[in-house]
């Protein structure tokens, strides 16, 4: 493990390329700038707005027309776009990569990622994927900021033959950004954070929608006068819907898996109330309220669950 908070002595990467700057992109561009991480920070966004803007804010050195275009001579790619898109770029920056060229990702599902570009990227480009555990509601690159990344988990899940130079030089980039770096399997990663982020997300998603769904039924003002806790659910109910549907789809397994033991406790949960099991209600309130209170004291950045580390 490494981590830190201080600036950086000398740049990680030469050439920094990064595929998208949206939140996760442009915050990457300002940390890597302002911790001197990369000599240079290349950008390319599918949304001309988005890149014009990127520009316009000075948080790039070259802008680029295309993928291929940002990916050909850079040291390091990084790929800041939802999911879904990653096959489609695999393809097309794979001819563009020189060799010695380190491909790596900031998606928050890991195994697909593995699937998706490692089948496609030639040989001698090593692919070292990462996921920093840090992110917003918001979208685009006016919501990103340089401190994101400070004090917060980044998992790197490289494949099980992975050379130790490219590995380390993502590690050693992520430090220099002041994460805490840990190595973790895909499998493992996609499990644990469907339960700490994935699932939290869509029951946020699905509250949000059935207070919504009854306002309309009942004419009731269930927005109104919605108190502190569905607000707090709101905020990440409001999430980019096109990055949630490609982590659902792209980590089905481990979220129906989690979806299924939250039901189950859900409906062991209806039979305690209905059965007026005070007692129960009781340990259970009292056994997450203490959860709660581990987090804080842990403080809240660094405090993770036990990541099974290999
Ligand atoms: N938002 C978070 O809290 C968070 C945290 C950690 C990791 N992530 C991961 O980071 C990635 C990006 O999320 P974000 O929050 O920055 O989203 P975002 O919507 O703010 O930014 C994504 C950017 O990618 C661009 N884009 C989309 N398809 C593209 C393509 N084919 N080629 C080039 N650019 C393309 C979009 O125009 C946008 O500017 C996702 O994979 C997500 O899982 C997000
Ligand atoms: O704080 C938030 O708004 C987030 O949703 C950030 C969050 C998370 O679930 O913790 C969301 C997705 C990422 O992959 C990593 C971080």
């Amino acid at each position: 493990m490494s981590g830190g908070g201080t600036a950086a002595a000398a740049p990680a990467v030469r050439r920094l390329a990064l595929i998208g700057v949206g939140l996760i992109g442009s915050s990457l561009a300002r940390a890597a700038r302002a911790r001197g991480a990369a000599e240079v920070i290349a950008g390319y966004d599918a949304n001309p707005q988005h890149l014009a803007r990127a520009a316009e804010l000075g948080l790039l050195d070259e802008v680029a027309g295309s993928a291929a275009a940002v990916a050909e001579g850079a040291d390091l790619v990084i790929l800041c776009t939802p999911l879904g898109s990653y096959a489609a770029i695999g393809a097309e920056i794979a001819p563009r990569l020189r060799p010695g060229t380190v491909v790596s990702d900031v998606g928050s599902s890991k195994a697909c990622v593995l699937r998706d570009l490692g089948a496609v990227l030639p040989d001698g480009v090593a692919l070292v994927p990462a996921h920093p555990v840090a992110g917003t509601e918001q979208s685009g690159p006016d919501a990103g900021f340089a401190e994101l990344f400070v004090n917060r988990w980044c998992i790197l899940t490289p494949p099980e033959d992975a050379a130790p130079e490219p590995v380390a030089l993502v590690e050693r980039f992520w430090a220099l950004l002041g994460s805490t770096v840990e190595r973790m399997d895909p499998q493992h990663h996609d499990l644990v954070l469907a339960i700490t982020s994935h699932v939290p997300h869509l029951i946020a998603y699905n509250i949000v929608a059935t207070a919504d769904d009854l306002e309309s039924v009942t004419k009731s003002e269930v927005i109104k006068y919605s108190a502190g806790g569905f607000r707090d659910f709101t905020r990440i109910a409001a999430s980019d819907p096109v990055m949630w549907r490609d982590v659902c789809l792209n980590n089905r397994e481990a979220v129906l898996e989690m979806l299924a033991r939250f039901t189950e406790d859900l409906t062991a949960l209806q039979r305690a109330i209905r059965w007026g099991e005070g007692d129960r209600l009781l340990e259970l309130f009292t056994r997450t309220r203490a959860i709660r209170r581990q987090i804080i004291d842990a403080g809240q950045e660094t405090a993770a669950p036990d990541f099974g580390r290999r």
